[in-house]
């Protein structure tokens, strides 16, 4: 995504911050209100982070439609009364008298899909601010909380543009902010290298290792995964996948591995538990991502694209079995000359995930 035309610092600063005010505002249970040019108002208050006052204080006449993503209502078996003109579209439930704070709570989590069947009927509509709603989804991904909003209340305080919504997520505003030495087991003469944009949290960084020799590095795009890369957890391939990427640098001679803040596949880490706490109950990792209302795969690689360049680097040897990073690389502008198979051995934990990521989602052998 790029500035438009006459798109000024002070504006675009300006954005930064409301999109800021508004990812805060979401998590602590406050209204806002999103904008779009040729739509009206959507007001929006997080149904996760709502309690019944707050939602008493936002649509006082006990009115409030709720906005679920497509994956949820695909879930709920909602979107079936609606055409199939834009399955992407959000939707919304309409208000009726059992619709209360504690059903669209269940609306929104699937943590309880099968222990409590919904009260209804609902009916659903596809929403007349399309834009809108669809940013409204891709907010409470960024700031990690569920796909779900009642709508349509009082006017808050913060409102804010789709488009800086788009630019907060801009990857061509990351700039290296440091680098410093890093000795690491595996590879003692490396060098960490930090990276921030002005309106985003993330902290990206970059570990490189060895000294360039004119090949294009070998490179490994891992995505953070606290439970995997801290805890040691079994149920993914992370934490060996991370050791194993700086050995194969290391052996190699020289190449970077990007650790980039998109855990979760980029859902966050709550969500994530919760993708968990459904597969704890027979879904796989596909299935859970939908269920809870988000895409199988919400990362951008236009970020470790944008890292390389800064680099210095365009062509890279990859690491990897997802032909996603290969696609996702490439179309932001770096060349994958080659892709390098990057497995481990399965557990009895993580035979059933790295089974389903080879059958659902194209990884590669
Ligand atoms: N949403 C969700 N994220 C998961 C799950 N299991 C692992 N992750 C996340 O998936 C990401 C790890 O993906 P990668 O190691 O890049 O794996 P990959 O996309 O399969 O690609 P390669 O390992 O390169 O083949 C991390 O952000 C993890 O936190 C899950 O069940 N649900
Ligand atoms: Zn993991």
């Amino acid at each position: 995504m790029t500035d438009g035309p006459g798109l000024t610092d002070a504006r675009a600063s300006n954005d930064g911050r409301s999109v800021a005010r508004a990812i805060d505002a979401i998590r602590r249970g406050w209204p806002i209100a999103i904008h779009a040019a040729g739509e009206d108002a959507l007001t929006l208050l997080a149904v996760e982070t709502a309690d019944a006052r707050a939602l008493d204080g936002f649509a006082p006449a006990g009115r409030y439609p709720v906005l679920i993503s497509s994956g949820r209502a695909a879930t709920l078996k909602l979107t079936n009364q609606l055409a199939a003109a834009d399955p992407d579209l959000p939707v919304v439930v309409a208000p009726a008298p059992w619709l209360d704070f504690d059903t669209a709570v269940a609306l929104a989590d699937p943590a309880l899909d099968l222990a409590t069947p919904l009260k209804g009927p609902f009916r659903t509509e596809y929403i007349d601010r399309p834009v809108a709603s669809l940013a409204a989804i891709r907010l409470a991904r960024i700031a990690g909380l569920l796909p779900a909003f009642f709508i349509d209340g009082i006017d808050p305080d913060v409102t804010i543009d789709p488009v800086a919504i788009g630019r907060h997520q801009d990857a061509t505003a990351l700039r290296i902010a440091t680098r410093a030495r890093l000795p690491v087991a595996g590879a003692e003469d490396a060098e960490i290298v930090a990276f921030r944009a002005p309106d985003s949290g993330d902290e990206h960084v970059a570990l490189l290792i060895g000294q360039p020799d004119g090949r294009p590095p070998l490179v490994r795009l891992h995505s953070e995964c606290l439970t995997g890369d801290v805890l040691g957890s079994l149920k993914c391939d992370c934490g060996p996948q991370l050791q194993a990427a700086i050995d194969a640098i290391a052996a190699h001679g020289w190449g970077i591995l990007l650790y980039l803040r998109q855990e979760g596949r980029g859902i966050g880490l709550v969500n994530k538990l919760r993708a968990y706490r459904l597969q704890d109950q027979g879904f796989d990792t596909v299935d859970a991502n939908t269920r809870l209302g988000f895409a199988v795969d919400a990362r951008d690689f236009g970020v470790a694209a944008r890292m390389l360049a800064l680099l210095g680097q365009d062509r890279v040897r990859l690491l990897t079995n997802n032909p996603a990073k290969v696609a996702g690389l490439e179309a932001a502008g770096t060349m994958v000359v080659e892709r390098i198979p990057h497995h481990l051995p399965p557990n009895p934990h993580n035979e059933r995930y790295l089974a389903t990521k080879r059958d659902r989602t194209g990884h590669q052998l």
